[in-house]
């Protein structure tokens, strides 16, 4: 079985990881939030069958795809961005070399850069799907309601640890969540949300379901900024999503040592950030002969 290798386009297309990091850049500038909808389309694809673009294809006669799954539909965000990197290496690379799932690891990670955080290595060499499931998008991607404990067992059962859980939920540093997402945590357990957050966030979400379920608050005090206010707002108790705060309760219980110590330092934040997200861009990635290369990131060959 192959590895993935930082070097794998170096000879291939030297100029493919310059074209990613152009393009994405240029995305940021017009509208910062791309940033953060590319970092998460990363994450939703390596959750579901492992780092092999399956989040990307449309839904066809023979499988109905992950797009329209319930943590998905009128929520992922960035496929044009996605579709302008692969005509561009289709052309730059004089020919079909670079995967959709590289591409998205890749975005991911210039998406951090671009916005003020670290840089890593990503590994690369992934080839994509053949196939996508909605099922398993709706049973694999950990659901905002969870627990703590919920939420860890997502992450173990990707072979992933509580601090990968609290490192890579720090990209919620970026971005922001629809009312529908956060409405049971302001209306049912207020005593969890600290008073001038909950009262703003009483605006942009009414209590009645269907009732501004799009509006968009941000996930912390600074969406367009790879910092550590993510963490400083869980010890704040401002934390959006029921997932978010349950990773501080402030009684020294589950994480709430690795929340404290990331939001005092960045510097660690920034290390383990990168080291984290290597980490998830190697869930089950198709190498060698597996997959294929896709020629349109919308659909297989
Ligand atoms: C730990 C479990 C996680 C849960 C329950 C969760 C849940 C969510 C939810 C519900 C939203 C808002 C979606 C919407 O309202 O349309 C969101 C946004 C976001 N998530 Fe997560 N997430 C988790 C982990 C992650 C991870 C691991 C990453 C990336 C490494 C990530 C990156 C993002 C980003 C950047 C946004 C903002 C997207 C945008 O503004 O377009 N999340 N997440
Ligand atoms: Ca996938
Ligand atoms: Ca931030």
């Amino acid at each position: 079985k192959g590895q993935l290798d930082p070097h794998f386009y170096d000879k291939v297309c030297p100029q493919a990881l310059p074209v990613i990091k152009s393009i994405v850049e240029d995305a940021i500038k017009q509208e910062a939030r791309m940033g953060a909808s590319l970092l998460r389309l990363h994450f939703h694809d390596c959750f579901v069958n492992g780092c092999d673009a399956s989040v990307l294809l449309d839904d066809t006669d023979t499988f109905i795809g992950e797009k329209n799954a319930a943590p998905n539909m009128n929520s992922l965000r960035g496929f044009e961005v996605i579709d302008r990197i692969k005509s561009a290496l289709y052309y730059v690379c004089r020919g079909n070399v670079v995967s959709c799932a590289d591409i998205v690891a890749v975005a991911a990670r210039d998406s951090v850069v671009a916005l003020g955080g670290p840089s890593y290595e990503v590994h690369l060499g992934r080839r994509d799907a053949r196939t996508a499931s909605q099922a398993a998008a709706n049973n694999s991607i950990p659901a905002p309601t969870l627990d703590f404990s919920g939420l860890v067992s997502s992450f173990v059962s990707h072979g992933l640890t509580i601090q990968d859980l609290v490192l890579l939920s720090g990209a919620h540093t970026l971005g922001f969540a629809r009312c529908t997402n956060f409405r049971a945590r302001l209306y049912n357990e207020t005593w969890t949300l600290e008073d001038s957050q909950a009262t703003s966030l009483k605006y942009i979400c009414p209590s009645e379901s269907g009732d501004g379920d799009d509006n968009l608050a941000q996930l912390d005090g600074t969406p367009a900024k790879f910092d550590t206010v993510y963490y400083d707002w869980l010890l704040q108790r401002k934390g959006l999503l029921h997932s978010d705060q349950q990773l501080y309760k402030g009684d020294g219980s589950g994480s709430d040592g690795l929340v404290k110590y990331y939001s005092q330092n960045s510097k660690a934040f920034w290390e383990d950030f990168g080291v984290a997200m290597i980490r998830m861009g190697a869930l089950s990635p198709l190498i060698g002969t597996d997959g294929e290369i896709r020629m349109d990131c919308r659909k297989v060959n």
